[in-house]
């Protein structure tokens, strides 16, 4: 029932029980008449007891009449969402920013926020035109997909173009502006396009594209209070608050003021310090495949990378990353490393992918193989 029929229906109520009300209030009035030969005290008594009834009626009845529409405001009467019921969060206009998702409850780490099929999905690489492609695509969807594409946001869009130019460059701005990577595609997803970007330790949302389902989920990377915005990283941050900027003024036309960019200069060199180092180490680690450092040296990366995490609040990657140091520590033929890595890999990877994504599903079977007696990582 919507909450404008409850409280026509308790209108009525009311009305009818007021008229109730005046018949018994006429009889009352003849009782009271009635007794004009018996004493005053009696007739006072008689009416106060009217009085009295009446009253508390009328309170009864507006309270009923009240109550389901007050118990709906939450300043006056909060009555928390149960976990993990509905989407979690809505989409409102935020002032500076556009649109953008706000949560309604709370919402735990590693929570499923989204699962989307794309609207449209392209290759990487493509020969054609880039703005005829998705002009064409666009054509072909139904007027209700075409109309949530247009209603997303744009940037770069040169201004003084033509109007049958305009037309023929929108939506290519549009989708430059919302689309993400999809495995070996770049995909528009309507609905988590309305997530807007926090560098660093200030995002807390994390989507990934799932190739054999052909949709995009997104996880909360953190606990979210309700009333704080879902952000996402449009790109890897581990760089300069200098080089994050520029990139976002560049491919998305804002200046970037999240909570990681807005810190104070001081504490802002810091945060860029440690994010360039935790960069840096990603890259020599990659050289581990390669030869160029060993296991004992990968392992002593990992380590300072999950610190340099912990201390900056950055906590993305960390699945990947415990997943690479369980396969390092299976070269070095340290079973109990390689199990407690994993563990720590299924761990994050379930928090930012799922608990059914395929990296979790890996660092399963490499636990339970390694219990069996076999540590050796495909
Ligand atoms: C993918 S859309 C995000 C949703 C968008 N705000 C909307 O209204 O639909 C990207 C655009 O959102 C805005 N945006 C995203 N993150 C922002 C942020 N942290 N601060 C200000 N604007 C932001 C920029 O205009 C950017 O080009």
């Amino acid at each position: 029932m919507s909450i404008h029929q409850r409280p026509t229906g308790h209108r009525r109520e009311v009305a009818s029980k007021s008229n109730d009300s005046f018949d018994n209030h006429s009889r009352s009035s003849k009782v009271a008449y009635g007794c004009r030969s018996a004493s005053i005290q009696a007739c006072l008594t008689s009416w106060t007891w009217t009085a009295f009834t009446l009253t508390c009626a009328a309170v009864l009845l507006s309270w009923l009449y009240w109550a389901p529409a007050l118990t709906r405001i939450p300043i006056l009467f909060s009555s928390p969402e149960p976990r993990e019921s509905g989407p979690g969060f809505v989409v409102s206009d935020l002032p500076g920013r556009g649109k953008g998702m706000i949560a309604v409850r709370d919402i735990r780490r590693g929570e499923l926020l989204i699962r989307e099929p794309p609207l449209i999905l392209v290759p990487r690489q493509i020969t054609t035109s880039p703005s005829q492609l998705i002009l064409d695509l666009v054509q072909q969807l139904s007027p209700d997909q075409a109309a949530s594409f247009y209603n997303l946001s744009h940037v770069n869009l040169p201004q003084g173009l033509s109007s049958e130019e305009f037309t023929r460059q929108l939506p290519l701005a549009i989708f430059q502006t919302n689309s993400v990577a999809a495995g070996p595609n770049v995909g528009l997803f309507p609905t988590m396009a309305r997530l807007n970007h926090g560098c660093s330790h200030a995002f807390n949302s994390v989507y990934s594209w799932r190739e054999r389902e052909e949709v995009l989920v997104v996880h909360a990377l953190k606990d979210i209070k309700r009333g704080e915005e879902l952000l996402t990283a449009y790109f890897r941050t581990q760089q300069s608050r200098e080089e994050r900027r520029y990139y976002l003024k560049q491919n998305y036309g804002f200046h970037c003021m999240c909570a990681c960019c807005a810190l104070p200069d001081k504490e802002s060199k810091i945060s860029d310090d440690r994010l360039t180092t935790m960069s840096d180490l990603y890259k020599r680690l990659s050289t581990w495949g390669e030869g160029v450092i060993d296991g004992s040296e990968a392992i002593r990366i990992v380590k300072r990378i999950w610190a340099l995490g912990e201390e900056e609040g950055y906590t993305s990657e960390r699945g990947r990353l415990a997943a690479d140091a369980s396969l390092v520590a299976a070269t070095l033929s340290d079973a109990e490393a390689v199990v407690e890595w994993a563990k720590l890999g299924l761990q994050w990877a379930s928090y930012e992918l799922g608990s059914d994504s395929d990296l979790a599903e890996e660092m399963r079977i490499v636990i339970s193989g390694a219990k069996g007696g076999s540590v050796s990582i495909a």
